[in-house]
């Protein structure tokens, strides 16, 4: 998909295509619409990760809470998001013996406690085993260095979706 593309769009039709590189945060591709044109599509990558950066830090743990958890209850009754539920399912989130997903539920809601957000990790660059292992290391974690790595795993998540959406149909169409 030609950067020119991008560039022409409407804010609506902008908005519908990339509204979920950051999960359930359309309004973050809302706003940088306006710093078009892009000159490539890593610029597009850095105008969303510039506006991150520049939240407070209460914005910044508002984008991880609009995350959903890994292997949770969303994931068995199909209310993910599209991309979400592909995220989980490829790297066999739905898929977890009975021992790894009481594991799993357990060390979430022990994260989600201590910091009040949820564990963010970008699936698709792990598997099963390293997802688990994280989520363990994690919890022990300060808040704030947590907060981080939170962030750097959606800027992750966010550049791989707009990979795959520049290779996507919808977009090849436009
Ligand atoms: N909680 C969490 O990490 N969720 C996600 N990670 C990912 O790659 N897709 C998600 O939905």
């Amino acid at each position: 998909m030609d950067i020119s593309v991008v560039n022409a769009l409407p804010y609506e039709d902008f908005v519908n295509i990339f509204g979920n590189v950051v999960e359930k945060c359309p309004l973050i591709t809302a706003a940088v619409w306006t710093r078009r044109p892009f000159t490539s599509l890593n610029a597009l990558e850095a105008a969303i990760n510039e506006f991150i950066d520049a939240l407070p830090e209460s914005g910044k743990e508002g984008i991880l809470r609009c995350h959903p958890d890994l292997a949770g209850k969303h994931l068995h009754s199909g209310a993910l998001t599209r991309e979400s539920q592909e995220e989980q399912t490829r790297v066999g989130m739905d898929a977890l013996s009975s021992a790894e997903a009481s594991q799993m539920a357990r060390l979430n809601a022990e994260y989600k406690g201590r910091f009040g957000f949820p564990f963010v990790i970008c699936a698709r660059m792990n598997d099963k085993v390293t997802i688990l292992r994280e989520l363990s290391e994690r919890c022990r974690n300060e808040r704030a260095a947590e907060r981080a790595r939170g962030i750097a795993e959606v800027k992750k998540i966010c550049r791989l979706r707009l990979q795959g959406l520049t290779l996507s149909d919808a977009t090849n169409k436009l």
